[in-house]
């Protein structure tokens, strides 16, 4: 969540208590040229040739802000918070291209939830200093975290809300190459895909840890899994050889993807079969930062049913890569129209989020397939969702960085209203003292702002 409190007064921001002077993070609410961090002549440029890197001046910059900085990963051991929206956002680590480049990593983790963009700048007088921007989101987690690690926090405790009978939905979010699938649908090693170590095959070990629990085995629950892509806004079926689906809405808005085969697992093998067999056919294409890059918006759904009655459902959705029109590397026709469709859908899912947060009587899920498909699973009683955003934390990558830092940022404060709703918070003439609005806007994230 950024401090770059729209444009909230330093000292006002404070008499509000959105910003909580942090005792480990150095100058985090004084972000920009008040905050520029030049390095000191004092050092000296180490032995191994920094100096060569390109930008070496950024790096010793960044490398000096770090070493004041006190980081707590967040580890297995750290109790997991129930929230009905949660946004986290996960840090890659450099890839190889990127350490052979010798690009600078802008990404600092220090952990509770804390990340910090230190983007690199320059003034008119060509004088160059650090724009040190912090996000706070419900957990960050850095390039040393496993997916089992990012899956404890995330989508773990979604699981247990499709026994209860409600509507899941975890999104993954982010430029291309940020590592989406790789979180999504498990570790690569060189072109495979290792699908045993993904949130999807993850969640389908508790489910079925779930379902032989005392509390659930007598309950008649089956689980089903359906997997597809929507690709330029038309919907295929991943686990019947792609083929295309109509989605219909009946009288009563209920939206169905007609024809989509709902397969019966009985083990995790199963689940992973699935996930092997649907991902093989998912569609792909090259961008800049991926050269198999996912065109498609892929989800996989974990259903209960009871019967012939839809107990609860777990929506899983690796969303296509964010990236900007020019940004593809193939200026050719078909790319910008897939660009196109996927920025819109992005778009879309925002709108819609934005909507659900001012409780409008109008949500408009019909701007894109997308949001179509999900209509059930955001606007059930019971429902739950995690968005998982991802970054690459290479310099050439800041401006998709902030973009997605700031699409999530967005996502959570939307969403925060939407569930404060029915608390009536008016911080602007509350009688609240700084240290509860505080405390308020440490758990919450700066929503509070919204209503100053
Ligand atoms: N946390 C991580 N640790 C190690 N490698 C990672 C991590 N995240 C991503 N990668 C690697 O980076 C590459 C790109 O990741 P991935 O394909 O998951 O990106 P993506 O966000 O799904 O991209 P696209 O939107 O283009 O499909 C892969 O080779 C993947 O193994």
């Amino acid at each position: 969540m950024s401090s770059d409190l729209s444009g909230i007064p330093s000292q006002k921001r404070r008499k509000n208590g959105l910003v909580k002077p942090s005792t480990f993070l150095p100058q985090v609410d004084e972000i920009g040229v008040e905050n520029e961090i030049q390095p000191s002549a004092s050092r000296s440029v180490s032995a191994d040739g920094d100096m060569n890197r390109p930008n070496w001046l950024f790096y010793k910059m960044i490398e000096e802000y770090r070493e004041n900085l006190e980081i707590v990963p967040i580890s297995l051991s750290d109790p997991v918070e129930l929230h009905r929206i949660c946004v986290c956002v996960r840090k890659r680590p450099l890839n190889k291209q990127e350490v052979a480049r010798k690009e600078i990593d802008v990404v600092s983790i220090p952990g509770k939830g804390i990340l910090l963009l230190h983007e690199p700048k320059q003034k008119v007088d060509l004088t160059k200093y650090l724009e040190n921007q912090v996000f706070h989101f419900d957990y960050s987690f850095d390039e040393t975290a496993t997916n089992e690690l990012v899956y404890r926090f995330s989508a773990k405790p979604l699981v247990q809300t499709i026994f209860e009978g409600g509507m899941a939905t975890c999104f993954a979010y982010g430029q291309t190459g940020s590592g989406k699938t790789h979180t999504m649908g498990g570790d690569f090693s060189g072109k495979n895909q290792n699908s045993s170590k993904g949130i999807y095959s993850l969640a389908a070990q508790d489910l079925f840890l779930l379902l032989k629990q005392k509390r659930y085995s007598s309950m008649g629950l089956e689980p089903y899994v359906s997997f597809f892509e929507i690709y330029n806004g038309k919907v295929f079926d991943l686990l019947n050889k792609k083929a295309k689906l109509r989605v219909l809405e009946d009288g009563k808005q209920q939206v169905q993807v007609v024809g989509l085969q709902e397969v019966y697992v009985s083990g995790v093998e199963d689940v992973i079969k699935m996930i092997d067999v649907g991902s093989a056919c998912r569609t792909s294409g090259q961008t800049f930062a991926n050269a198999n890059s996912s065109r498609s918006h892929a989800v996989l759904q974990i259903i209960l049913r009871r019967g012939n009655k839809l107990h609860g459902k777990f929506s899983l959705v690796d969303l296509a890569g964010n990236e900007r029109g020019p940004d593809v590397s193939s200026n050719d026709r078909q790319t910008l129209v897939e660009t196109g469709e996927i920025n819109c859908s992005l778009l879309a899912l925002k709108e819609c989020i934005r909507s659900l947060g001012q409780n409008s009587e109008h949500i408009p899920f019909r701007m894109s397939k997308l949001t179509q498909v999900l209509r059930d699973s955001f606007i059930g009683e019971n429902s739950k969702t995690c968005m998982i955003a991802m970054i690459s934390p290479g310099m050439g990558s800041c401006d998709y960085t902030l973009n997605t830092l700031r699409y999530a940022d967005r996502y959570l404060l939307h969403l925060s209203i939407y569930s404060l709703r029915g608390m009536e918070i008016e911080v602007e003439d509350s009688d609240l003292s700084a240290e509860v609005i505080s405390e308020f806007s440490c758990i919450l994230g700066v929503q509070l702002c919204a209503y100053a």
